[in-house]
C-alpha cells in the first residue's frame, strides 16, 4: 500500500520577477532544479525611453527572454509605470522638494515588486512568487520573518524591511542562501545569457544616470545661501536636494580667508531659509548624532513595544549592525545609539534588526545631535 504522506504534491506555481540580471536569472533556474513549477515575468515601470544609456529596459527585457528561453520557461510582461509613477515616484519628488534624501527603492519594493507585482502573479494562477534579493525568509510560529541574506556583502533586507509578513510568506528568495560569486558560477555553469552581466546600480528603474540633471527635469532648482554654523554667508547652492548631509563634494567653496585648508561638509539644511550649513572637517561634531526620531514605521511582523528594546540599527545601506534602543512613546520612535553616527540624514531609513531578523524601519524624521550635553 502507498503512503499518502508520500505522495509528491501538485507542484506549486512560483512566478520570478525577470530583470535580466544575473540573480533573478539564478533564481528561476534554481527553483526549476527544486521542482517548481516556475515562469518568469519582467515588468516595465518606466515609461519613457529617451534613447540614452540609461534605459536600459528594452536590453534587460532581451536578457530575459534569452534566460527563459535556455531553461525554457514562459516569461510574461506587464507594465507598472502608472503605479510606479503615483505610489513612488510622486513620493519622491515630494520628498526631495521637501529638502530631504529620500530612498525610492525601499517605497519601490513596497508598492511594485511586492504588492502590484504579487497581485499580478496571483492573478496569474502562482501559488509565489521569487525575487533575485539577498535575503532570506525563515517561517516560524505561524509567521513568516525576513532575515539577512548570508552574504554579508549582498544583503538586502535594509531595502525590503517596509514589505509586510505576509507578503514575505509568499516569497521565495533563492540567492539569499548563497553569496554572489556562487550565483555568478552557477550562472556561468549553466552558460546564462546574464552570466558576466554588471550589477544594477542606480534607481530601481530610473537607471543611473546623472542625478542631479534627471531631477532639474522635475524640479526647479531653487537657489540659496552657503552658511557656516556662525551664520557667515560663504557661497550660494544651486538647490538644498542636491545636496545631502555629510557630503563632502561639488560645494565649490575653498580659497576662504582664515578658513584653513580642511574640506567643508554639509552639516545641515535649514529649510525654512533655504540655507546650506557647512562646516570644515570630516569630523565636524554637526556630523554626529546620539539619537534619531522615525516616523512612518513598517513592522515585518507586530512586535511588543510596550518597553524598550535593544536591537541594532543600520541608517544607511552598507553600514554596519549598531547597537541601540529603541523607546516608543507620545513623541512617537526614538531610536538611541550606544556610539555617535555620522551623518544621520533626514528622509533615509533607519532598518532595525534583532540579531539577523530583520524586524522593519521607518523614515527618519529628526536627528538629535551627539553634542547637545545630553549624552554622559
Ligand atoms: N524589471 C524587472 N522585472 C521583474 N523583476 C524585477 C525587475 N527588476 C528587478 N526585479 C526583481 O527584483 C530583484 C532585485 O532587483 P535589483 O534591482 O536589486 O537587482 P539585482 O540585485 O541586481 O538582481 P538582478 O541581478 O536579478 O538584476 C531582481 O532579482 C528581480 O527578481
Amino acid at each position: 500500500m502507498s503512503d499518502p504522506a508520500a505522495i509528491i504534491p501538485e507542484k506549486q506555481r512560483v512566478i520570478v520577477g525577470m530583470s535580466g540580471g544575473v540573480d533573478s536569472s539564478v533564481s528561476a533556474l534554481l527553483l526549476l532544479e527544486q521542482g517548481y513549477q516556475v515562469e518568469g515575468l519582467f515588468m516595465k515601470n518606466w515609461e519613457e525611453d529617451d534613447g540614452t544609456e540609461y534605459c536600459t529596459a528594452k536590453d534587460d527585457l532581451a536578457d530575459a527572454q534569452a534566460v527563459c528561453d535556455k531553461i525554457g520557461i514562459k516569461l510574461h510582461t506587464a507594465n507598472f509605470a502608472a503605479e510606479y509613477w503615483d505610489n513612488v515616484f510622486e513620493h519622491f519628488l515630494a520628498e526631495y522638494k521637501a529638502g530631504r534624501t529620500p530612498n525610492p527603492d525601499i517605497l519601490c519594493n513596497r508598492e511594485i515588486k511586492f504588492k502590484a507585482f504579487l497581485d499580478y502573479a496571483l492573478m496569474l494562477g502562482a501559488d509565489l512568487i521569487a525575487t533575485g534579493h539577498y535575503v532570506r525568509r525563515r517561517d516560524l510560529d505561524g509567521r513568516s520573518e525576513l532575515l539577512k541574506g548570508l552574504d554579508p556583502n549582498k544583503d538586502q533586507s535594509y531595502f525590503l524591511h517596509a514589505v509586510g509578513g505576509e507578503q514575505i510568506a509568499r516569497t521565495l528568495f533563492p540567492v539569499g542562501e548563497l553569496e554572489k560569486p556562487q550565483v555568478r558560477a552557477i550562472a556561468e555553469k549553466y552558460a546564462l545569457a546574464t552570466a558576466k552581466k554588471k550589477d544594477s546600480t542606480g534607481i530601481c528603474f530610473i537607471g543611473e544616470r546623472r542625478f542631479s540633471d534627471f531631477l532639474k527635469q522635475y524640479l526647479p532648482a531653487q537657489p540659496g545661501d552657503i552658511e557656516t554654523i556662525d551664520g557667515d554667508v560663504i557661497g550660494r547652492h544651486h538647490g538644498l536636494m542636491y545636496h545631502t548631509i555629510g557630503q563632502r563634494q561639488g560645494l565649490g567653496i575653498g580659497g576662504l580667508k582664515d578658513a584653513g585648508d580642511d574640506p567643508w561638509y554639509v552639516l545641515s539644511k535649514d529649510l525654512q531659509r533655504n540655507v546650506l550649513i557647512v562646516g570644515q572637517g570630516n569630523d565636524h561634531p554637526w556630523l554626529f548624532s546620539r539619537a534619531l526620531y522615525a516616523s512612518e514605521i513598517y513592522w515585518v511582523n507586530p512586535l511588543d513595544l510596550s518597553g524598550p528594546l535593544r536591537l541594532t540599527a543600520k541608517v544607511r545601506y552598507r553600514q554596519g549592525d549598531q547597537a541601540c534602543t529603541l523607546h516608543h512613546g507620545p513623541d512617537g520612535y526614538r531610536v538611541v545609539f550606544d556610539s555617535p553616527q555620522r551623518a544621520v540624514t533626514p528622509g533615509q531609513s533607519v532598518v532595525l534588526y534583532d540579531g539577523e531578523v530583520c524586524l522593519g524601519g521607518g523614515v527618519i524624521e529628526r536627528a538629535e545631535p551627539w553634542f547637545e550635553g545630553t549624552h554622559a
